[in-house]
């Protein structure tokens, strides 16, 4: 572990161990990206996946939101199919569209291709989070990885989806080889975030984006084992492990069950609510409707107050979004964002 002293004494990690903060702690997911000029400068004539293999651009990406936004922690620029395609399976980033895979994995024989990851198939990864510890200073720097049942979706479908229908035709017709096919994501996964909290990341997400399309029964069943065992793999480096999902309000106990230290909420739950059905012992983080920060500034603050209102009573709470920023938000509104919850939240 390499998080130095002052970055452990970070805002942003004290919430996530549920100390007391001197502010509440600001991100966005999807801080870095095409709400900012300097990306999409950046980014000119580079695809996508490129870009996630070149470190001085990775690194460069992921401090313009801390720089710009002054935000208490980075995100790793990169996407939680970086590991996916370092381990050769042939998939792409479609713009406008999001991942899509050449070859869809459905059958026992699709499995062999999904060999495990070594830090060795990242090189890029560790040089960047190497360039950016030395910048962040005591900024922590957050690690991600996609959760199985979000990369299973894209594997098996071969793209976006929206009914998951041949996941779940996979899921609930052979769940031998469904099982299988977790536990080989989980491998993947769980290597994928020890290199990058060796690299000198302070904190993980698991990112199960989609995974608000199951019933709890099925979640548990299903996967909760896989997205433990991601967790469990990287316990012992005592760093906060972070899990969300979209439209998981049924779910989130489950998803604390699986081993996560801080529970991310969408803006479909009310925080003191969340608090209730994830339980004690774990913080929680989110979740202004990000689609708010289209209306003006009074109306954000109103909204961004009812958040902060119901997180009152909270053991530890992050503030973020309840999902990504989107690519035609204005940047000064977040810019805003992050000084009102820090000017509101100031003790
Ligand atoms: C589901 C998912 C993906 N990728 C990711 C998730 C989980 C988070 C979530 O639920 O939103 C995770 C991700 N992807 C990206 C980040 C960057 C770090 C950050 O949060 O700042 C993160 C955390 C960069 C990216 N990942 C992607 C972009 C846009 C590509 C571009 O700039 O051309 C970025 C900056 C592409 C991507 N990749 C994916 C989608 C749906 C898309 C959007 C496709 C589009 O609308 O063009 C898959």
């Amino acid at each position: 572990m390499r998080t130095t002293p002052a970055t452990h004494e970070s805002a942003f990690l004290k919430a996530c161990r549920r100390e007391p903060v001197p502010h509440t702690p600001v991100w966005f997911m999807r801080q870095a990206g095409r709400s900012l000029p300097e990306y999409l400068k950046a980014r000119e004539g580079i695809p996508m996946l490129e870009s996630c293999t070149m470190p001085e651009l990775v690194a460069e990406i992921t401090m313009q939101p801390v720089r710009r936004h002054k935000v208490d922690a980075a995100v790793y620029y990169s996407d939680i199919v970086v590991p996916l395609k370092a381990i050769g399976i042939d998939l792409d980033i479609k713009p406008g569209v999001g991942p899509v895979i050449a070859e869809p994995i459905r059958t026992r024989a699709d499995l062999a291709r999904l060999r495990d990851l070594t830090p060795e198939d990242v090189p890029y990864v560790t040089q960047a989070i190497g360039m950016l510890t030395a910048e962040l200073g005591s900024t922590p720097l957050i690690g991600f990885a996609g959760a199985p049942f979000t990369l299973a979706s894209y594997l098996v479908e071969g793209g976006p989806s929206r009914n998951h229908e041949h996941t779940k035709a996979l899921m609930y017709g052979d769940p031998e080889l469904w099982a299988d096919l977790l536990d080989r994501l989980a491998d993947i996964t769980g290597a994928f975030l020890k290199v990058q909290i060796e690299a000198g990341a302070s904190a993980v997400q698991l990112f199960d984006s989609w995974v608000g399309a199951l019933a709890p029964a099925d979640y548990r069943r299903s996967v909760l084992p896989a997205s433990a065992k991601v967790f469990d793999a990287v316990a012992s480096y005592g760093v906060p492990r972070i899990h969300f999902g979209v439209g998981t309000g049924e779910l989130l106990g489950l998803m604390g069950e699986a081993g996560a230290d801080v529970v991310g909420v969408d803006w479909r739950v009310p925080l003191d609510e969340a608090a209730r059905r994830v339980g004690p012992g774990k913080a929680l983080q989110g979740n202004l409707d990000p689609a708010v920060l289209f209306a003006p500034t009074p109306a954000v603050e109103a909204k961004t107050r009812e958040v902060l209102d119901a997180a009152a009573g909270l053991e530890g709470h992050v503030f973020n979004l309840g999902h990504g920023v989107m690519p035609n938000m204005d940047p000064d509104a977040l810019t805003r964002l992050v000084e009102y919850v820090h000017q509101q939240t100031a003790r």
